[in-house]
């Protein structure tokens, strides 16, 4: 399903939490929501799951609005930040639960899940670690077989290997069913090699929106030794951005046609050089800068 935020703004009291928030997501991809504590993340997410009314606005999957419409709801999962249960409830109660909401709901891959992960459907939830009731939230949530997930902070209190197996299973989920995911997170790191597109909050607004795809194929890093220092043509004919230089190695970023880079570096002579993609932080690093933005006060790590 695709998602298609217009001009969406929610305040609490004088307070605007989130302003003014244009967003589309295309169907099959992952979009990272990122941005400091009191961003507007969580909140944001609520008005995309249907949970909180937008003040004004809108909200649609495949054109029609989230809120009060069950339809739509029952195939979009929100999984909240912290991972929240009834007392005394267990696993097979909640996916009871979520069977009766989600249309989708497959008990196969409830029982697969649930395996997998070693949670025994009879365990009394609130009874779990906090990763693992993060690990229950996500069997039920992927059982559920929605078509799109919102989730809140999701790799919170989770392990790298769970972490890794998560992802698996949801790009799994994206290629063989053409899920769509949103996810927040304050940590630039966590989403690397997992979104298709990324959008920094800050002070309720989405300041940037960009499609890695786009800026993967535009930007890389470039690393290069020579005997001596090249002149200033060798940073304008590549378009470096942005480079420093420690001892013989230069660090560039190239911006731009980087297709025939490899061909326009050789003919400098050097003595190395190493054409890497760019990190996530990097990325945003050279682009926000053009922007005016300090990354790092916008972006915790
Ligand atoms: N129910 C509420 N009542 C009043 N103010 C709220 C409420 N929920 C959020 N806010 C305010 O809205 C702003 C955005 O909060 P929100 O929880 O959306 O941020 P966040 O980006 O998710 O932060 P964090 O990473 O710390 O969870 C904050 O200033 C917060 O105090």
């Amino acid at each position: 399903m695709k998602l298609a935020v217009n001009s969406v703004d929610k305040s609490f009291g004088k307070k605007k939490a989130v302003e003014q928030i244009d967003l589309s997501v295309t169907e099959g991809t992952i979009h990272g929501l990122l941005g400091s504590n009191g961003a507007g993340k969580t909140t944001l997410m609520k008005v995309l799951s249907g949970i909180y009314k937008a003040d004004s606005g809108t909200v649609n999957y495949d054109g029609k609005n989230i809120y009060e419409n069950p339809d739509v709801k029952s195939n979009v999962i929100f999984m909240h930040d912290i991972p929240f249960f009834f007392k005394g409830v267990t696993l097979k109660k909640m996916a009871k639960f979520y069977k009766g909401m989600y249309k989708n709901w497959s008990d196969e891959r409830f029982i697969q899940l649930s395996a997998h992960f070693g949670i025994a459907p009879n365990k009394q939830l609130n009874q779990l670690s906090k990763g693992m009731k993060r690990q229950a939230a996500f069997i039920l949530a992927f059982s559920a077989r929605p078509k799109v997930m919102l989730l809140d902070e999701p790799f919170d209190g989770l392990d790298p290997i769970m972490r890794k197996q998560i992802k698996n299973i949801m790009m799994q989920d994206i290629a063989n069913h053409g899920m769509t995911v949103v996810a927040s997170s304050h940590n630039l790191r966590e989403m690397e090699d997992l979104c298709d597109s990324v959008s920094i909050m800050h002070g309720g607004k989405i300041l940037f929106h960009k499609e890695l795809t786009d800026i993967r194929g535009t930007h890389c890093k470039l690393q290069i030794a020579f005997k001596e220092l090249p002149e200033e043509k060798f940073f304008t004919d590549l378009n470096v951005v942005h480079q420093t230089v420690k001892g013989r190695i230069i660090t560039c970023i190239v911006k731009g046609d980087i297709s025939n880079l490899e061909e326009k570096v050789t003919k400098y002579n050097p003595l190395m050089y190493d054409i890497l993609p760019l990190t996530l932080e990097e990325i945003f690093t050279y682009e926000m800068g053009e922007l005016g933005y300090e990354i790092s006060n916008i972006i915790v790590e």
